[in-house]
Order: C-alpha cells, then structure tokens, then sequence
C-alpha cells in the first residue's frame, strides 16, 4: 500500500457529539449546502497545489462541542469517501474516513461554527500516515471479554493501534474519554489508557477483568482507590479517569509532554508538588491535562488556569515557625504599644501563658513518644521515618518568627490529614481554645492589640473586615461557574500570608449579615471557627480540595454584643475593651499620639511645643468619643499647622510674617487652628430651667454620653402630650406611663390640691429630646423622665451635675438597665458628678468602672422612685410627707 502525505494545509470540518473521528474509521457529517459549496472550495484549492492524488479530498476533522466550541488540541486528518442528500431538507450528509491523528496549533480560534475559510497548516505534521504496525499494547482480552463471540476471530488480527480506536468506538466508550483517547498520539500510551478505561467499565459492570490484567491490576493501589470512589454511572467521568492517567509511572507522565504555553505553570507546580496537599496535588495534575485539551483563547482555559494558579499558591504544609514565647518580652510589648487596657493586657497575658504550657505539654508528650521507638532500634522504614518526624517536631530553641519553613521534608511521610475522612493528624500543635473576642467602642485600641499579640506569637498577621459582609460566598467563595468567581476571604487571607498558621483578626464581627437571600454569612464563619471541622475547610472556589484552618488563631473584634449570632459567640471569649476616660485619654496622646502626628508631619520635639493645658483642651472641648481617633485627627491638625508655618519660615525670601518660627502652641492658639470647639460650647449651663434632666445614653457601638431631657408646658392644652426627637415606641410609651405615674402623685407632690384635679388641664407637655436626627429608643429614661416631670410641674431645677438613669415600673420600682459602664463613662467626660441609678447595677459600677472615675463621681443607688426624687430635692417635697397618697387613692377606688 503507498504510503499517502498530508497536505501542508487542511480545511477544517467542525464535528458535533457525540461521534468522534479516528483514524481508519469513518464519521457521516450533516452540512447545510452552504458549508458543502465551502468544503468544495477548499477541497479544490488543495486540489490545484502540488499535491497528487493522495491529498485529493482531505479534510481535517476536529471535534466540537454542542455550542460549536472546540473541543481539544487534536483532530483527525480524513478523506472524503461519500456525499449523499439526506432526508431533510438542505441537508447532505458527507462521509469520511480518518486518516491520522493531527494536532492543532494554537493560533486556531476556539470557536468553529462553520468552515473557516482558512484552512489550518499541518507542515509540522505532514508526516507519511503511520502504517498499521503491530506494538506491544495488548488490547485483545478486553476486546474479546467485552464484545460478543462471533466478533473475537475478527478482532484478533486487528493491530492494536486500531484495536483501541475501534474499541473505544463501538463499545460506547463516553464522548469526552474518546476525545482524551484521540489527544493519544503514542500507540502504547493510547493502549494503557484505553486498558484502564476497561478495566472500569468492568468493574462497573461486575465483570471480572482478564487473568493476566488482574494481577497486574492487584499492584496498582491507587487505581483501585480511585475506582472504589467511582459512582454508579456506568462510564468513568473524565476527571476520575484522568486521576488514573496521573497516576502512571513518572517516565509516562503526560504531563511531561505538555504545550509550551503551560511549561511555566507546570514548572511551578513541580516546586510545590512538596508543599501540596494529596488533594491539591492530584486536583492540579488533573488540571493541568485537561487544560491541555482546551483551546487557549476560550474563556474555559482562563478559568481552569487561573484556578490552578490559586492552588499553587495557597501555603498548605507552609508554616511560620513556632518559636518559645517569652513572656516577659510580650508584657513589654503590649506595655510598649498601649496605654492603660490593663484587664485586656491582663487577658492576653494570660492567654499566652496557656496557649504556651499547652504547647509545651503536647511537644513533651510527643518526645516521650518518640523514646520508645529509639530504644526498640526498629529497622524499619517506616518507623524510621516516624522517628524522623517527631524529631523534627522539636523545636529549634532560639529561632525567631518569621522565616518560613517548608514542612513538606518532614510531613512528606506523615498521613495527608487533608485527604483523610478521620481527623487532623495528631502531630501537630493545634490550639483548641476559645477565640477572643475583644469588644469595645471605636478606636479603642482592639485592633492595635491584636496585632501586639500576633507579634508576641511570631504568627504573620492578616485583618479580614467582616462589616457589610452579607453574601455567604464571600466567606466561602463561589463556585468556579460563575463569571469572575473568587475564593472566599478565608481563602484569600492564607494566600496572602503564605503561611497555614497566621494568626487572623475577624474585625467587625459584629457587622455580618444574618441569614438572608445570599446564604448565612456567620453559619459559614461558625465552620471555620469550630475547631472539629475547620481542619477540613471546604470553599466552594477550591472545589474538592479543602483547607487546613486549624492552625490558624482567630482574634476576633466587634463593637457591640448584641449583633452578634448566638452561636457565634458561644465559640468566643469576650473581652471589654472601655472607652477611655479623660485621663488615660491625655496620657495616650503625649505618649503615642503626639509623637507620631509630629514625625508624621516631619517635625521633631524641638520644632513643635504644647503649652500646659493645651493637650487637655483639645480632649475636653474638642473630641466627646470614646476611643482616641478624633482626637489623634485633632492633634494631626495642630502639628500640620506647625509644619506650614515652620515650612514657610525656611523659604529663602521671606516677608515680616514668616521669618520668625514659634515652636510654642499657647492654649490661645488652639482656637485659631482648630476652630471654635464644638464642645466645650454644649457644657450644661450653670442654671437650667424646670423641667431639664441629665438622662444617660447608650448607642449601642460602645459610646455613652449624657442625653438631655427636656419639657415644656404649653398653655391652651387638653392636657395632651407631645413627643419630638425621633423617639422609638418603646421610649415613647415608657414616657407616657412616667406621665401617669406623676399624675397620680400630683397631690403628694404638691402640684394639684386634690386628688381629683387634673395637673394638665387646660396645658399641654412638650417632651423633647434634642439631636432630633438620632433615633433614641429604649425604656432605661425612665427615673430621669419623671424627674423632668416633676421638675417641671412643681417648678423646682435639678443641677446640672445630675445625671440620672434607670428604667421604672409602673408601681415606681426602679429597673436595672444596660450599659453602665459607658454610660458612667460618658458621664464623667461631661463633668457630672453624681449618678443615680439602679441599685440593681450596683455589681456593674463596681466591676468596671475605673477607679478614677469612682473617685470623681457619686453613685447613688435607688430601688424606688420616690428615693430618687428625695435625693434630689429632698424629702420636704412631699405634701403631709406624702401621706395624703392613700387616702386620695381610697377615695378615687370609692368613686370608681
Ligand atoms: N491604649 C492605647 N494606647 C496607645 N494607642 C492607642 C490605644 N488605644 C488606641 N490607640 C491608637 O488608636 C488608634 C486606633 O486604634 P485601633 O485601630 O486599634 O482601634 P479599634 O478599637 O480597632 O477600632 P475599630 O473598632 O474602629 O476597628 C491606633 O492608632 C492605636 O494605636
């Protein structure tokens, strides 16, 4: 038989599922008379070149899927043998027989809807078609075990180069697997494969495989692993089957053979293979031979690459090494770095200390594990290499953070704990404590401590901002389908640190979303908090490879408790961070504020001086928050103001203004610079009219202050009661029963002279609340509302040094409220000296209000309303000693 050559170029013919053109076979292809009218035009233009008779009529065939997108880097060179009309109208059915394999260049666009007028080169490839040689590949018991007996004697003398194509063929072998078999170019790599594709067949169908196959088979653990996880559908879906194909011996490695355009990425995955995990590892390979069947321009072979570039990025057995926490060096630290927070320093001490002896504990009983095995000398490999293992748990002493230690050497034995079903393996540290929670109003300090302790631990250190998220996928990822799909945050933090065991702040906490139409964001965080589940972290990005989370060590922040999802904080350990009294506020802005606002600004002590007072100032007038950001904004303003002036007096021509530089800030000039203050202006007047009360605020984010109560009689009335300051239900009815509690006290208190006179009547009372832009809420104004009735009613002021909370009853009983700390706080920076509240809230004034803040304010603790409006105008306010109240009420009940 002459050996036929391939043209130079061949017009390409898109063919759809499921048939698959191989080389000696043959393949009918539907065309409209349209596209036929082009296969002749290309067809003719072969014709007239060079070529002989063997070149008349080929076409390149190449497989594409339903959407006409290209299917694979290889075709099959054919010869037209028929064109017969079909049934249909405008339909020709055109009949080819394959020639050989031909592989596609790269330049080809993805996309084959019709014949493309320019017809694909094949000068790398026009090669004399192989000959049917006989080879080594012994395809013949499978053939004669799957296909009926008449058939055998036939089969027996194809070559096996045909016998896998033919096989693949007719036994219905899936559309995808046939393609991967036509991408086979070396004949005995195309045997083992189809072998193996067999092999699954069989054991899907509960047939036995051929004598000589299965001793062979009885070797090869891992396909029989992979083939144990197949499903019941009858044919192996191609990525399972590709897992088999990766797993063949390294000198066969298709990976190997790769095109250029993905030697890079394949280059660096063999740098990391140590590094993987099982999963990632057999993923990428997987991966990586199915991208080099994709056509690079099509938006799949981005996805696919970009997604193998993740993999290869994230640190799966990368460690920041552990090094022996020194204590004493960590109190400095954190005393270095803050201001006062002493109970929170206190905890963090304490969680190190633990965190440490835990560690200690478990590196000791790992050792005395490790002694058995040196003393039994066991010549063993694998005893060996456990030994090895343990000792290289052992950590170097001295050895400071930071430097990145590849663990793969020592884990490269040890069971992939991610791959297996049972459990993280057991020999490395993973702390199972409670995550802190650090809790506290802005700009306290909570993410400054955090980051103290992370440095104290030589973790790498990474910030995830929780607020706003809303979307279950940003903390799980979304799945690879959709357009521009991300790893979650999670995801995205480990590949940013580079290191499995970071240590990462939750800031915000308190500002995920609940469960909503986008998923449950903080169900998602609870799996990667759970010590039980997170060593086996799926996102929904890294498909079936999940992640080691368990060495991570969460911090946690948030602004409020109330926020939070219940389960959620059951995982953690709450530490209040409170906001900072005057005091503290001024040491932490000589100490730290200060001094960094003035290298910021490129000044030094010598260029810039704050006169006695002027620190004080800038707190009490000029900031009213609980942390110390406004404040170190505020200093920022004066230290720039410097540097312009300081600035000018440089410049070489200079006019009578500028020359001279004053380091000084007097306490005059802070006026000038910051501007008028805006709160030192709103300081409680010395004398108030009737009817203004101090009440005490909470706004839920951890700021307190003082909220004045204000009431007004408006003559003309039906006794009727306004409301104004965006006052929610709640406040709104608490009022009203305040109202109705003086009321019925009117006479004891001396308002009206009988029981049965209305102190309304003929007014109305206007209850108002100024910043009528923020909505207040919440019944804790309940004793300061009735002083501010009573105060208006009889006439009588309340000072403006009284501040006053607590919720009541209608009896008059005195509630416990929310928030005291903060109140009190809040408080004290306004200049109150003495608070009543709750005798009930006794127990928290004493646990967390400073000490200096005691010293400053009185507490006076009620446990009825009548004490509170004894202590503040004593008890000569009651008429007959507030006798008369039960007889004017037997009458009312007798008139009832
Ligand atoms: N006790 C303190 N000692 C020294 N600096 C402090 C102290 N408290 C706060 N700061 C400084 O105040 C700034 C704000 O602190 P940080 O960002 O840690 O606040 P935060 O409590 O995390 O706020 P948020 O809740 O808004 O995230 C930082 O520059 C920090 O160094």
């Amino acid at each position: 038989m002459s050996t036929p050559l391939l043209p130079s170029s061949l017009p390409l013919l898109p063919l759809s599922p499921p048939q698959v053109l191989f080389p000696h076979l043959r393949a009918t292809i539907p065309l409209t008379s349209s596209q036929l009218a082009l296969v002749f035009d290309a067809v003719q233009s072969n014709l007239g070149g060079k070529g002989g008779n063997g070149e008349r009529g080929m076409v390149g065939v190449i497989p594409v899927d339903k959407s006409d997108r290209r299917i694979g880097r290889w075709g099959c060179a054919g010869r037209i043998k028929n064109i017969q009309k079909s049934d249909e109208d405008d339909k020709y059915l055109l009949v080819v027989e394959g020639l050989t394999r031909i592989r596609l260049p790269r330049s080809l666009p993805p996309i084959l809807s019709i014949l493309p007028s320019i017809p694909i080169p094949t000068s790398p490839f026009s090669l004399p078609l192989p000959a049917l040689s006989p080879s080594t590949t012994n395809l013949l018991p499978f053939a004669i075990q799957l296909l009926p007996t008449q058939l055998h004697a036939r089969v027996s003398t194809l070559p096996p180069s045909l016998l896998a194509d033919i096989l693949v063929t007719i036994l219905g072998v899936e559309w995808d697997l046939k393609i991967e078999v036509l991408g086979i170019p070396d004949v005995e790599m195309r045997g083992d494969r189809v072998k193996e594709i067999f092999l699954d067949i069989m054991s899907l169908r509960g047939i036995s495989p051929p004598d000589d196959i299965s001793s062979e088979k009885d070797k090869n653990k891992e396909n029989s692993r992979v083939k144990s996880s197949i499903s019941n559908a009858l044919i192996l879906r191609p990525k399972q089957s590709s897992v088999i194909s990766s797993s063949k011996s390294p000198n066969n490695d298709p990976l190997e053979s790769l095109p250029e355009d993905l030697q890079p990425i394949y280059t660096l995955f063999k740098t990391r293979i140590p590094t993987l995990s099982n999963s990632a590892n057999q993923v990428v390979k997987r991966e990586l031979s199915r991208l080099a069947k994709i056509p690079p321009q099509s938006a799949e072979y981005g996805v696919s690459r970009t997604y193998i570039e993740c993999l290869l990025s994230l640190p799966f057995k990368l460690v920041s090494e552990n090094y022996e926490i020194d204590l004493k060096d960590a109190r400095r630290k954190l005393e270095d770095d803050h201001e006062g927070l002493e109970g929170v320093k206190k905890r963090v001490i304490e969680y190190l200390a633990v965190y440490r002896l835990k560690r200690q504990l478990f590196l000791e009983s790992q050792e005395k594990k490790k002694i058995p095995l040196l003393e039994a000398k066991v010549d063993n490999k694998d005893d060996r290499e456990l030994e090895k293992n343990l000792l290289s748990l052992v950590p170097s002493s001295g050895r400071r953070s930071d430097s990145i230690v590849d663990e793969s050497s020592k884990e490269m034995t040890q069971k992939d704990e991610l791959d297996g079903n049972d459990g993280p393996s057991t020999d490395v540290y993973r702390d199972k404590g409670p995550i802190l929670l650090l809790v506290g109003p802005p700009g306290v300090g909570k993410t400054s401590i955090a980051r103290s302790l992370a440095t104290s631990l030589g973790r790498k250190f990474h910030r995830i901002s929780l607020g706003g998220v809303r979307d279950e996928a940003e903390i799980r990822g979304h799945r690879r389908t959709y357009v521009g799909a991300l790893p979650g945050l999670l995801v995205q933090a480990m590949r940013k640190v580079g290191v499995s065991n970071p240590l990462i702040l939750l800031d915000e906490l308190d500002k995920v979303g609940q469960s909503g139409f986008h998923g449950d964001p903080s169900a998602a965080l609870l799996e990667a908090l759970d010590p039980a589940q997170n060593w086996n972290f799926h996102d929904h990005y890294l498909g079936e490879v999940s992640i080691d989370l368990s060495q991570v060590l969460f911090i946690a922040t948030a602004n409020t408790l109330e926020s939070i999802s219940w389960p959620l904080l059951d995982r953690c350990e709450v530490i209040e961070c409170s906001g900072y009294i005057t005091p503290e506020k001024l040491a932490i802005a000589k100490r730290f504020l200060l001094p960094k606002q003035i290298q910021e600004c490129g000044l030094n002590n010598d260029l810039i001086q704050l006169d006695e007072g002027v620190l004080e100032k800038v707190v009490t007038d000029y900031t009213r928050e609980a942390g110390v950001r406004s404040l170190e904004r505020q200093l920022g303003k004066l230290c720039r103001t410097k540097a312009v002036e300081y600035s000018m007096s440089r410049e070489p021509i200079t006019t009578e203004q500028t020359k001279s530089y004053n380091h000084k800030v007097a306490l005059e000039d802070v006026e000038k610079i910051l501007g008028v203050s805006q709160y030192g202006r709103e300081k409680p007047e010395g004398k108030v009219k009737p009817g203004v009360v101090n009440g005490l605020s909470y706004n839920g984010s951890g700021n307190g202050g003082v909220l004045i109560i204000e009431t007004l009689l408006v003559p003309g009335g039906s006794g009727r009661l306004v409301t104004t300051g965006r006052l929610g239900e709640v406040f709104r009815e608490s009022i009203e029963l305040c109202l109705t509690w003086v009321k019925s006290r009117s006479m004891s208190l001396g308002i009206t002279e009988s029981p049965e006179q209305d102190p309304l009547k003929g007014i109305n009372v206007h209850y108002h609340i100024p910043e009528g832009a923020v909505h207040k809420d919440g019944p804790s104004a309940g004793i300061a509302t009735v002083l501010a009735f009573v105060s208006l009613l009889t006439g009588r002021e309340i000072g403006t040094d009284i501040a006053v909370t607590g919720e009541m009853s209608l009896r008059g009983t005195v509630l416990r409220i929310g928030g005291v700390k903060e109140k009190v706080i809040g408080a004290h920076r306004a200049g109150v000296k003495k608070v009543i509240l709750p005798r009930s809230n006794r127990p928290d004034v004493e646990a967390d209000i400073p000490e200096l803040v005691k010293n400053e304010i009185r507490f006076v603790y009620v446990d009825k309303i009548e004490q509170a409006i004894e202590e503040v105008w004593g008890k000569e306010i009651w008429v007959n000693g507030g006798k008369d109240i039960s007889s004017a009420k037997a009458r009312i009940d007798a008139r009832l």
